[in-house]
Parts: structure tokens; sequence; C-alpha cells
């Protein structure tokens, strides 16, 4: 099912796989060689038969009785995420956010490392990050165009935030984690993702008694 059309996915099961992705690789790890969707479940809290859907979606990559193959199901999780080629990520906005996430040891061997950091600022501008130099806004859209970059992360003041994801639109960016507490408005091809500390603890905070 991965040859020919592209199936409709929800969105659900989209941010499932990397959960899964994640636990496989430990499994791999581990030297474990078959997992079945049981043991899935138990381990990650979530419902064998809604793993053994998501996955059939693209595939049927278990057998009855035996289970899932840890390294086939995670090549093939990372073609269906698109993992098994490099995606060069940008980042706008060298503050303390934005130094921290282009340090991030995980991230920086990933494929999906940042490969371009740009601040509008002019004292951040020049700077040496992570091995990368920030780069000024000026050509924003040409530096993104020219290292092929789809995916952007914006790192900015919420009031920036909109004007940031417009010229990451400009420039053919497809997907945007935004960690600026702000709504971001984008065509609808557009996937945004939001990351707010603040608003999970204050999601918690409801439980405190
Ligand atoms: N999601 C989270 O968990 C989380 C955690 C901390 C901060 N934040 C948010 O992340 C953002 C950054 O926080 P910070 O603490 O790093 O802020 P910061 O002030 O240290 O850094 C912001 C940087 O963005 C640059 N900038 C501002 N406007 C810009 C523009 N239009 N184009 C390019 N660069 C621009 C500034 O020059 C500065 O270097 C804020 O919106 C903050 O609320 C989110």
């Amino acid at each position: 099912m991965l040859q020919g059309k592209t199936p409709v996915v929800s969105q659900a099961v989209v941010r499932r796989l990397p959960i899964y992705l994640r636990y496989l690789q430990q499994l791999q790890a581990r030297e474990v060689d078959t997992v079945s969707s049981q043991e899935m479940g138990r381990d990650l809290d979530i419902n064998p038969a809604q793993i053994r859907k998501d996955l059939a979606y693209f595939g049927e990559f278990g057998r009855k009785g035996i289970g899932y193959h840890v390294p086939y199901l995670i090549e093939k999780i990372r073609q269906i995420l698109k993992l098994d080629r490099n995606l060069p990520v940008a980042l706008v906005g060298a503050g303390h956010l934005g130094i921290a996430l282009s340090n991030y040891s995980r991230l920086r061997r990933s494929e999906l490392a940042i490969a371009a950091i740009f601040d509008k600022d002019p004292r951040k501008i020049g700077l040496a990050v992570a091995g990368l130099t920030v780069q000024g806004m000026d050509d924003f859209e040409t530096r993104v165009r020219e290292q092929g970059i789809r995916i952007g992360i914006v790192a900015v003041p919420a009031p920036e935030a909109q004007a940031v994801a417009n010229r990451m639109v400009e420039a053919g960016i497809v997907g945007i984690l935004n960690f600026a507490p702000a709504t971001l408005r984008t065509p609808p091809t557009v996937h945004v993702r939001y990351s707010d500390v603040t608003s999970e603890l204050q999601a918690l905070a409801y439980y405190v008694r």
C-alpha cells in the first residue's frame, strides 16, 4: 500500500507513528527482534487493536502469532514518515529557546536536523550556533529555497510569529512547528504543530487539589 496512492490518514495516526518509531528503536537498541501489538500496547499504553489498525493503513507489516519484525517495522515507519531522507529544518529566532533547540543533540543527529538559523537582530546575525552561522532575514526565502527546506521552527516572540510564518509559507515551507504562544493562520496545505509548555502546565494545574 506504500506504493501507488498515498492513503488518507488521520492526524492522530500520523502523530502516533513517531511514538511507535521511538519505542521500536529502543527495542532495537536492546536487540529485541520481534514485538507483538499486545506488547507494544502494554508498553505504550495504547490499545493493541489501535496499533494494528494504525499500521494496517500502510500495509501488512505483522505476522499472525509472531508479531512485527522490529528492524522491518522501523524501516517501514521511517519510509511512511519520509525519514528515510534528510529533511533540513529552518529555525527562526536565535534566542534562548532557538539556541537550546539548535544544540539539542538528539535533533542534531537526526534526519530532521536544523540546517539554517535566522534572526532579525543584527547582534545575533553572524553568531555561530551549533555549527551554523545565524543569518539575517533579508534573503530568508531565497536561502530556504536554495537549501530545499520544507519544515520550519518558529521561536520568536508571539507578536512576531504570524509574520515569520507568512514568510515561511512564501518560502515554500509546508510544515511549521510553532513554539510561540500564538495561533497561526496558514493555507490549508501548510501543517502547523504547536508546542506550548505554559498551556501544558496550566492543563495539569486543573488536576491539583
Ligand atoms: N513552547 C515552549 O515550551 C516555549 C518555551 C519557551 C519559550 N517559548 C516561546 O518561544 C519564543 C522564543 O522565546 P525565547 O525565550 O527564545 O525568546 P528570546 O527573546 O530569547 O528570542 C527570540 C528571538 O527571536 C528574534 N526575533 C524576533 N522577531 C523576529 C522576526 N520577526 N524575525 C526573526 N527573528 C526574530 C529575536 O531577535 C530573538 O533573538 C517565544 O514566543 C516564547 O514565548 C516557548
